[in-house]
């Protein structure tokens, strides 16, 4: 039974899941009749409970049902943890539906109360909802991942316990070790603000000196003065002092300096910013998960949209959801959201420690912050009351997560979106073409998709103008230098004029690696079938899918040998952003400050922030860097934008490079002009003539989309028709073969496909414009492989996978499922589905 009628699976009891999994699954330890024998609560039961059993295997996405004792009535509420009798051990679960009877649990229908077990202690209190335990049931089918495994995402930071069996053969839970701390916290009291210290006495002058501003943390205290704490405690005995345990919100630290940080709200929206404004209250007040595309320029004064949208949600009462790219979770940005609504914003992202982390979710569970602004994690957070979510940048891949389960933040937001009643903001310069598809169509999904445009920037900021230099005309002419005559001279007229710029050196998947010039050979790692990285400080070529290092001598060095043909020119290819950096300060004068981000020099914690405020702070200066300053950087004084090399970018082997090449490309550039000062960009580029370099050029999308979407559909891919990836990995590479073939029958016999592959795709020949309708592009599923992926082998595991192409509509997820699952499974091979599949490789 699956589709769209009933959310929950059909049901379990105990018993059945013992007899048909469990023996499988769980190793048989010493055996006691009832879940292990530790005691067992009984008698009377309240009612029953759906529990989903902690272990991710895919055969296990089903609840089963178990019932309340009398003692647990309290506790053993809907997102709580539980210990429950499971075959003949004791497993942890989550409660994931609760009824009065059995048979209005959904599914359980005809189910015999006699034959389910109690449930046994409760041992974490609830940490989601019944809508958050709907939506992980949703993900579950939808991207064919264990159902442990999405509702895992809904729990507090620090993960899950673990269920051990002690000696005796009784079972004890175990938290996890991530927990709140409390500091304690030092005041004067209201006798003690009169207290005069003897002329003598230094220690007690100091403290109450330290704490005449307010009370101060004995930690503070001590690393200001020395250890105070004997004279703390003699004032505290005295009545002049109080000590207090407080709990402590780690992560809400992270003040900055940057000017554009703590700007406050603008005077006057522009018209463009009150129609995105007018939609969203439309959609919100629809209050059935509508969406609305706000299509802004870069520097169009998106993100105060989302402020202002913010404000509203707020003033009811309810509580917003901020998605952000995890590359634009910087100081900035955050900044912007803390400024304008101070202590109630919570923050996600992966420079957080474990505490850092639960802390900030712990300011969400208890209400003290209704705005969260994080990367796609943040969805799960447990906000009551969720009136808003935005998704800024929403084409960036990063929404995709890369391990299961294997979820789209926008797919899964709209979805939450709807199970809240609220709207949906998805904000870019440069949208997903799924995103545009759906708004052309006008609904997705039960759902009103509306697009709303912000042609313009406020004020009199406009867009800048974009000049492409031709690398081929520059080497003609006999330059070697990595820096075209237009660069040249735009950064002379910012140096004279003291103004910034920001240089982008993009070198995604490109990082400098050996050639030889005679044969073409590249090095790859013999574990893996990946091309290797040059490090030239440790003379070594990296592999950076396994961590693999090989000793090697590049051209000119004496010994250097191509592996291949035994030619001696095996030389560097491509820059790093360390070698632009000295030629940028070989060229510069000394007073112009050169700041370079990347991954090197990002990589303690802070260090992106203080590189920002050093840029910020600075008279003239220049910021160089890879994609990761392309994004959300404000900063008014940057007058000039260059790209050292386009082509990186262009020239990546996914049906998607022309979206990512452009994106990247219109983002960066948006990065010039955005004060009072006209902006420039310089791109220089091999290849002028690509579309995504004309479409930059003109600030004319359509020269890219025309192309881009006209190429999908003739090659059938999606928004067209829905893309899925099944991978099959195993170091045994006949076994991981075997497998991927089956698989591929499988799901041929479950789309009613002939056992040949077919050799050419369902299309018919027609306008290759915009809009479309399924029926017309593929009438039904297309299988492409099993075949061996671009990477063959990775960590010494042999890599095949298997293409599905479905018309939209389909079924895909359900498809996937049932073949994945009568095919079985083969030791020590692996198997993921991905579903709407981004990485292909
Ligand atoms: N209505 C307005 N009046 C004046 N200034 C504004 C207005 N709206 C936004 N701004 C300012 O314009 C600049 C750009 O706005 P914002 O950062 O919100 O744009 P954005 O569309 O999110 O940009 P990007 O997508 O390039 O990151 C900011 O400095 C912001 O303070
Ligand atoms: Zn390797």
């Amino acid at each position: 039974m699956r589709g769209q009628d009933s959310l929950f699976p059909e049901l379990n009891t105990a018993d059945q899941g013992a007899s048909a999994q469990a023996g499988a699954l769980c190793p048989l330890g010493g055996v006691a009749p009832e879940g292990g024998g530790a005691p067992v609560v009984s008698g009377p039961v309240l009612g029953y409970v759906s529990v989903v059993i902690d272990i991710p295997a895919r055969a296990l996405s089903e609840p089963f049902a178990y019932g309340v004792p009398l003692v647990l009535n309290e506790a053993c509420q809907v997102g709580a943890t539980v210990l429950v009798p499971f075959g003949r051990r004791v497993e942890a679960g989550y409660v994931v539906a609760r009824s009065e009877s059995l048979g209005k649990l959904p599914g359980a229908e005809g189910l015999e109360p006699s034959r389910t077990k109690p449930v046994r202690e409760v041992v974490a209190a609830p940490a989601f909802s019944a809508a958050s335990a709907e939506l992980a049931f949703w993900m579950s089918r939808e991207y064919v991942a264990p159902l442990s495994e999405c509702l895992r995402l809904l729990l507090p930071p620090g993960g899950a316990g673990k269920v051990v069996r002690r000696e005796d053969g009784s079972y004890v839970y175990e938290p996890p070790t991530v927990t709140s701390v409390t500091v304690r916290w030092v005041s004067l009291t209201e006798e003690g603000r009169s207290f005069e210290p003897a002329e003598r006495a230094v220690r007690q002058r100091q403290l109450i000196d330290a704490l005449s501003c307010g009370p101060v943390t004995t930690r503070e205290l001590n690393l200001m003065n020395g250890d105070l704490s004997a004279t703390i405690r003699s004032l505290e005995k005295r009545g002049v002092v109080t000590v207090e345990e407080r709990r402590s919100w780690r992560g809400c630290e992270g003040s900055t300096t940057l000017s554009s940080a703590n700007a406050s709200a603008p005077k006057e929206l522009t018209a463009g910013q009150q129609n995105a404004l007018s939609a969203i209250a439309r959609a919100t007040e629809a209050a059935s998960g509508d969406v609305v595309l706000v299509d802004g320029v870069t520097g169009s004064g998106k993100t105060e949209v989302y402020l202002a949208a913010i404000e509203r949600v707020l003033a009811r009462g309810r509580s917003a959801c901020v998605l952000v790219p995890e590359i634009s979770l910087t100081a900035q940005t955050v900044g912007r959201f803390r400024s304008r609504f101070g202590d109630a914003v919570a923050v996600f992202h992966s420079r957080l420690s474990a505490g850092e982390r639960l802390d900030q979710w712990d300011m969400v569970r208890s209400g003290a912050a209704r705005v969260v602004v994080g990367a796609r994690s943040a969805l799960f957070c447990p906000l009551a009351d969720l009136g808003l979510i935005v998704i800024d940048e929403e084409h960036e891949q990063s929404y995709k997560q890369g391990s299961s389960p294997r979820y789209h933040a926008r797919e899964v937001a709209a979805k939450l979106a709807q199970l809240h009643g609220c709207a949906l903001v998805l904000g870019s310069a440069t949208p997903s073409a799924e995103a545009l598809a759906r708004c052309e169509a006008g609904s997705h999904g039960g759902a009103r998709w509306t697009r709303v445009e912000m042609p313009e920037r406020p004020g009199t900021a406009r867009l800048p103008e974009v000049i492409v230099a031709d690398l081929r005309r520059e080497f003609a002419s006999g330059s070697r230098s990595i820096f075209s005559k237009p660069l040249l001279d735009a950064l002379d007229e910012v140096v004279e004029r003291r103004q910034k710029a920001v240089l982008l050196h993009n070198r995604r998947g490109f990082a400098s690696f050996l050639m030889c010039r005679e044969c073409g050979c590249v090095p790859t790692c013999k574990h893996c079938s990946t091309a290797l990285t040059y490090h030239e400080r440790t003379h070594t070529l990296e592999c950076h899918t396994c961590g693999s290092s090989y000793r090697v001598r590049p051209y000119p060095e004496y010994g250097s040998a191509c592996p291949k043909c035994g030619s001696r020119y095996l030389a560097k290819m491509g820059l790093g952003t360390q070698q632009v950096e000295d030629a940028l300060r070989a060229l510069l004068p000394e007073d112009v400050a050169v700041i370079r981000m990347d991954a090197d020099s990002t990589r303690t914690k802070g260090a992106h922030q203080k590189l920002l405020e050093q840029f910020d702070a600075a008279e003239c200066a220049v910021l160089l860097g890879t994609q990761m300053i392309a994004k959300g950087l404000d900063f008014p004084e940057v007058t000039l934008v260059g790209v050292i090399n386009a082509d990186y970018a262009l020239k990546m082997p996914d049906f998607r490079a022309g979206e990512r090449a452009f994106d990247l490309l219109e983002q960066v550039a948006g990065r010039a002009g955005r004060g009072e000062d006209p902006g420039r960009v310089i791109i220089q580029t091999y290849l002028p003539d690509e579309p995504v370099i004309r479409a930059v050029k003109t600030h004319d999308r359509s020269v890219f989309t025309e192309h881009d979407l006209g190429m999908r559909r003739e090659a059938l891919y999606p928004p067209y028709v829905r893309l899925a990836n099944v991978l099959v990995w195993g170091k045994d590479e006949r076994a991981a073969r075997g497998l991927v073939m089956r698989i591929a029958e499988e799901l041929r016999v479950e789309f009613g496909l002939d056992a040949a592959p077919m050799l050419h795709p369902v299309v018919e020949t027609g306008s290759a414009g915009v809009e479309f309708s399924s029926r017309e592009l593929l009438s039904r599923p297309q299988i492409l492989g099993p075949t061996p992926c671009v990477i063959e082998r990775a960590k010494d595991r042999y890599r095949f996978h298997i293409i599905v192409k479905a018309p939209l509509g389909c079924d895909l997820s359900g498809a996937l499922s049932a073949a994945v699952s009568r095919a079985g499974t083969r030791p020590g091979v692996s198997i993921a589905v991905d579903v709407d599949a981004y990485d292909l490789m």
